[in-house]
């Protein structure tokens, strides 16, 4: 439990008080840091001018430590401290005192074949100053940032307002939001987490409710297994010119293993989607009312409703009927975007039933069309879709770079392993697909999210860097997954 927890800088802090309460000192876990960051570095650099940024506060500290390990292995390192040695306290006082040598101060990169960053870390509290962020954008050498490249906040992955551009960062005991959130997750580069000797039962007091993503246990077939007990999906067709998202979101649920999957069709559309279907269903669903009808078979379990759905009062009486039935419901693209001017009425039927799944699919401007208030950007979007997911009653999956699935109870995933590639038309249609096939074989809101993000970039991965297509994914989804590269 909680190896994939992600600590804000506040719970880091804790977990270190906690820790030092269990008896182990906080000067020996400055020395471990530190240490683990020097051997980082020996694995991936030879010997070589360095330069050790080093800030007033503890990230100093495990600077001091880098410093002496390198030099004592034989490296040519150069020491600038932002402040004076004076003003230095506690254990980065004692560190600095261990280096022994000289301090220059922090004017310039000049002269360095590398820099170690070590400015500040949890304790950024306020923006850099002009002076720093010059200094940032003048690294034309790798730099190792230590617990977080300076400037990105710790908590929510911003840069306050520039940051040093890492190839490596190593951050101790567990990452940070800011590790997996854009633009942060981006500026650290290669992030490692090192094990400085924080024991991993201080998380039970701490209980972190966000975490990064990992390999999904996903449902699997028994030998006795039945297509109607792998659940019955249904995704609800745009009209007679717009079709193909919700084919492409139906096949993308199948894939995932649904014993059966519907594509609900417009009259009009009928035609269109027969000429494209084989393994999938098809049946006519009109109007809402239609829809209803259909949904009354209790063995359709989940449904998706909004690929190419259209805008407007028919897809709303459409999510109505969806809401109203029962199964686990999937809310993407034209079904938020229909309810833009009346969110709350959304929000209420979701309220009707609440003991089952629905899932909203939105991305940052679906998301704003339903929560203008949930913008800022000083949130972190961690906070912006838990504080979502309480207001309307569904599990967020706020998609992006750094897709994050959270749900009312205060807990989020955030997605890491999604390539650019991604962002293709059409590639959000194949995530509803997956989560409403997962859906319906019986996962839980969030944990199907968390699946379909999971499953969905991993597809992804699988193709070349360039040429990715919608189409493309559903055939790269295999659900004997290969090993996850962040294990
Ligand atoms: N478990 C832990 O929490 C451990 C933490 N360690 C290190 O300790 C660090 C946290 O140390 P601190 O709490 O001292 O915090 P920092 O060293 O990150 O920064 C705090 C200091 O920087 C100043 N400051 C913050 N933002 C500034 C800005 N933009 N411009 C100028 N000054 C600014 C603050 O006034 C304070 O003096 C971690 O990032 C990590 O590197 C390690 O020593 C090992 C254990
Ligand atoms: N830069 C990116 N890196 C990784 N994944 C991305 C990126 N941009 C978009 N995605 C993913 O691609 C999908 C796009 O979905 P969406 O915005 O609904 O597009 P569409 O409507 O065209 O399908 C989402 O799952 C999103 O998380
Ligand atoms: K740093």
């Amino acid at each position: 439990m909680y190896s994939h927890a992600l600590l804000t800088p506040e719970q880091m802090y804790r977990a270190d008080a906690l820790a030092v309460a269990a008896g182990v000192s906080s000067l020996t876990l400055m020395e471990r840091a530190g240490r683990a960051v020097a051997e980082e570095i020996l694995r991936r650099f030879g010997a070589r001018p360095t330069l050790v940024l080093c800030g007033p506060g503890n990230n100093g500290g495990d600077g001091y430590v880098v410093a002496r390990l390198l030099r004592d292995w034989g490296w040519p390192v150069r020491v600038a401290l932002l402040g004076e040695t004076a003003r230095l306290k506690g254990d980065a006082a004692i560190m600095a005192k261990r280096w022994g040598g000289p301090f220059e101060s922090v004017t310039s990169v000049d002269g360095a074949g590398l820099i170690v960053d070590a400015l500040f870390g949890a304790g950024l509290s306020k923006p850099l100053s002009d002076q720093i962020v010059k200094l940032s954008s003048a690294v034309k050498v790798p730099v190792v940032a230590i617990d977080v490249p300076s400037g990105i906040d710790g908590a929510t992955g911003a840069a306050r307002p520039a940051a040093f551009r890492a190839d490596l960062t190593v951050t101790f005991f567990r990452k940070k939001p800011g590790h997996v959130l854009m633009p942060g997750r981006e500026y650290c580069g290669e992030t490692v987490v090192a094990d400085i000797g924080i024991p991993d039962r201080v998380l039970d007091e701490i209980k972190p409710p966000l975490m990064e993503n990992f390999v999904p246990e996903l449902p699997q077939a028994g030998p006795n297994q039945h297509k109607y007990r792998r659940g019955h999906a249904v995704v609800v067709s745009g009209a007679a010119h717009q079709t193909g998202a919700a084919r492409l979101a139906a096949r993308s649920a199948l894939r995932v293993g649904a014993g059966l999957v519907t594509v609900a069709s417009p009259k009009a559309a009928m035609a269109a989607n027969e000429a494209h279907l084989t393994a999938i269903m098809l049946a006519e669903a009109d109007d809402a009312l239609a829809l209803g009808r259909l949904l009354a078979d209790r063995r359709k379990n989940a449904v998706c409703i909004g690929p190419a759905a259209g805008v407007g009062a028919e897809t709303r009486a459409k999510v109505r009927a969806a809401l109203a039935s029962g199964a686990a419901v999937v809310l993407d693209a034209d079904a938020l975007t229909s309810f833009a001017l009346a969110p709350d009425e959304l929000f209420e039927a979701i309220a009707e039933t609440p003991e089952r799944a629905v899932v909203m699919t939105p991305h940052e401007g679906e998301f704003a069309r339903l929560f203008k208030d949930l913008v800022k950007e000083s949130d972190s979007k961690c906070e912006r879709a838990i504080a979502a997911a309480k207001r309307s009653g569904a599990v967020i999956l706020l998609k992006g770079p750094d897709s994050v699935a959270a749900n009312g109870e205060g807990g989020a995933i955030v997605n890491t392993n999604a390539p650019p590639s991604l962002a293709t038309a059409g590639s959000g249609d194949v995530l509803a697909g997956l989560l409403t096939g997962l859906l319906a074989q019986g996962m839980e809101g969030v944990g199907a999210a968390a699946a379909a993000m999971w499953l969905h970039g991993a597809a992804a991965g699988k193709f070349g860097r360039a040429g990715l297509t919608a189409e493309d994914l559903p055939d790269l989804i295999s659900c004997g997954i290969p090993q996850n590269p962040l294990l």
